[in-house]
């Protein structure tokens, strides 16, 4: 099963969180080595947050350091869920840095996209009855992915394309200097190890500088110097930097931490893992990855404060008819379940922890509770002095809570919080009072089921002439996407019966070997992800289908078809503003943060604000 095993990678951490080595700020170290398209971490929940800046233009509250932090709704399948989508996530997808020259990972898109929910359906949840629609995120499941080998211990670097800006900085060599001088150095090895005997030293050192100096000059062109600086003073120090595994490792010594140093110094980042709450309509839930004794860090928790969070979470609707005078309806953005909340201050934080989102609410079970962290290398103390509006000043490295077992939690138990009395008492209201849509139109992620069922036979989609009738009213709420990379050097073109021409392109899988950049752009950037309309299938149950797709996000759409789509290529997405997280009487309250230790200078209200749970 999930927690089985005896010599299980999980007993291992994986993955440590602890000061970059780059600069005062948060970073990931590998706990053990990673191959290229491993994937990296635990499988973290997003929360779409929608048309943010859209909802504040007349709030006046300052949102942006907040949505810095954020990744956007590309990076995780949720760019579709409305004009503007910033996802918060927590985890190394949140607390990982960019580098220009180590990029070792991305956050993979495909990871979310291709999520499947037949263990939430399985475990009784219906989506049309159930209190908890639209209170907890339908989005999970991002990884962070490998796109080069890591060897223990070395700092995950992501590609967040901001570092492009520096890629062309002769000073400093970047990813791609990196890389192609290794190969060469490789290559100048095995040149002097077959020659150098031979030719004598004085005419050894001579090729290596004509190599140095004129070949690099022809062939680096403008990155020479970037080049240039990487390779030794004598041929005699190229195999020392084969083999500390590079040119990279060997010029940044210090992106490499001790496996022990981590342990006592860092957090381990994968003790949680994701499965299906044993409360109903709780949703999913953190469970313990391996058992953690009494007193013993389960995860920490990164703050991102949010000024005035509870009403820069407020969602108006503007486009409701307002004839009648009545004022346009307003809900809270979903972003609010997941943020903690004082009464005596306006700040909300969000919590960027390694799968932390999902625990839920125990009351009295509870099994962990927040302190604050004293590592040394956080200035949680200095953040702690600060005024709420002068936050921003420190990142989430200096406010960062423990969240610490209270009691021995066992490998496979679910970890629970006290998210406080008012939470209860609301979450009991909501239930009493909440009742069922009369519904018939089917979310994305029901209808993935019917195709995508894990365990289940592959049911095919319908091609565009199949479609039947009847099924449109239950379908109007849903989108195809299809994930499509294409060999280009592969096309087949052929001639219409009206004189037009289609290409018809082969699919091909993704992640893709080869260029890196490529990988990157496709993982995070969801350059793959299109709108799609199928034309025609192939094969069975048993040999697995395959689709011919028409990608109609293409200008040119109608003289350009894929084919051999396979069906796990394929998913149903839920229009924009139709997911139930949109709908209003969704369960929406925060998190309690727990008074003994909330400080004393972020509180800058009264406190008698119990009527703003209230919308
Ligand atoms: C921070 S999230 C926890 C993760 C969430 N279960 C998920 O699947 O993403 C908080 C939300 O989880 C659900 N939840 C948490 N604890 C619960 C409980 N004890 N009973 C019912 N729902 C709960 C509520 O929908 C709440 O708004």
């Amino acid at each position: 099963s999930f927690f089985a095993s005896k010599n299980d990678p999980l007993d291992r951490c994986g993955i440590y969180l602890a000061e970059s080595s780059t600069d005062h700020t948060l970073g990931n170290f590998a706990g053990r080595a990673f191959e290229r398209d491993d994937s990296i971490g635990s499988s973290e929940a997003i929360v779409q947050i929608l048309d943010i800046r859209h909802h504040n233009m007349e709030s006046g509250i300052l949102i942006e350091n907040f949505l810095r932090t954020m990744w956007s709704g590309d990076a995780t399948a949720g760019s579709g869920e409305g004009l503007e989508v910033v996802s918060a996530v927590g985890g190394p997808s949140f607390s990982s840095t960019g580098h220009v020259g180590m990029i070792n990972a991305v956050i993979y898109h495909p990871s979310t996209l291709l999520r499947t929910d037949s263990d939430l359906i399985a475990s009784g949840y219906d989506e049309i009855t159930s209190p908890g629609r639209g209170a907890f995120t339908m989005y999970h499941n991002l990884t962070l992915l490998a796109v080069d080998k890591i060897p223990a211990g070395m700092e995950i670097f992501l590609d967040f394309g901001a570092e492009y800006n520096n890629y062309a900085n002769p000073e400093q060599p970047n990813i791609d200097d990196y890389r192609k001088m290794d190969e060469g150095m490789q290559k100048m090895v095995e040149f002097f190890n077959k020659h150098a005997e031979n030719i004598g030293e004085v005419a050894a050192n001579e090729v290596y500088d004509f190599m140095k100096k004129d070949v690099l000059d022809l062939t680096a062109e403008e990155r020479a110097p970037a080049a240039r600086a990487l390779l030794p003073d004598t041929y005699h120090g190229l195999q020392a930097i084969i083999d500390v595994g590079g040119s990279a490792l060997y010029n940044n010594p210090e992106v490499v931490k001790d496996l022990d140093w981590l342990k006592m110094n860092g957090y381990c980042q994968d003790n949680l893992v994701v499965g299906i709450s044993k409360i109903a309509h709780a949703g999913r839930g953190a469970f313990a990855a391996r058992s953690m004794k009494r007193g013993e860090v389960v995860s920490a928790m990164p703050l991102v404060p949010l000024n005035n969070g509870k009403d820069a979470l407020i969602m108006i609707d503007d486009e409701e008819d307002s004839e009648d005078g009545d004022e346009p309806t307003q809900s809270y953005q979903l972003l609010i379940n997941y943020m903690l909340e004082h009464p005596k201050s306006s700040s909300l934080f969000f919590s960027a922890g390694a799968m932390t989102n999902y625990i839920n609410h125990g009351g009295k079970n509870a099994n962990v509770k927040m302190i604050w962290s004293t590592k040394a290398w956080s200035n949680v103390e200095g953040a702690r002095k600060t005024s709420v509006e002068e936050l921003s000043q420190f990142g989430p490295i200096d406010m960062i809570l423990e969240l610490v077992a209270t009691r021995p939690i066992m490998k496979g138990e679910e970890v629970l919080l006290d998210y406080g009395d008012r939470w209860e008492a609301a979450w009991k209201e909501h239930v009493r009072t909440w009742k069922a849509a009369a519904t018939i139109v089917k979310t994305a992620m029901a209808l993935n089921e019917i195709h995508h069922g894990v365990g289940k036979p592959p049911y095919p989609f319908p091609t565009e002439r199949e479609m039947a009738n009847d099924k449109i009213d239950e379908m109007k709420n849903v989108l195809l996407k299809c994930l499509i990379l294409i060999d280009e050097d592969k096309v087949d073109r052929r001639r219409n019966q009206d004189g037009t021409r289609t290409n018809v392109y082969p699919w091909i899988p993704h992640p893709v070997a080869g260029e890196s950049r490529l990988k990157t752009d496709s993982a995070i950037r969801g350059v793959n992800r299109a709108d799609c309309v199928i034309v025609d299938r192939s094969g069975n149950e048993a040999s697995g289908y395959k689709y011919v797709v028409k990608p109609s996000a293409e200008a040119d759409a109608k003289k350009i078809l894929v084919k051999n789509v396979p069906h796990y290529a394929i998913r149903y997405v839920d229009k924009p503003y139709t997911n139930p997280q949109y709908e209003l009487g969704s369960f929406r309250h925060t998190i309690q943060f727990p008074d003994d230790i909330f400080p004393k200078a972020w509180r800058d209200l009264d406190g008698v604000s119990d009527s703003r749970d209230e919308l």
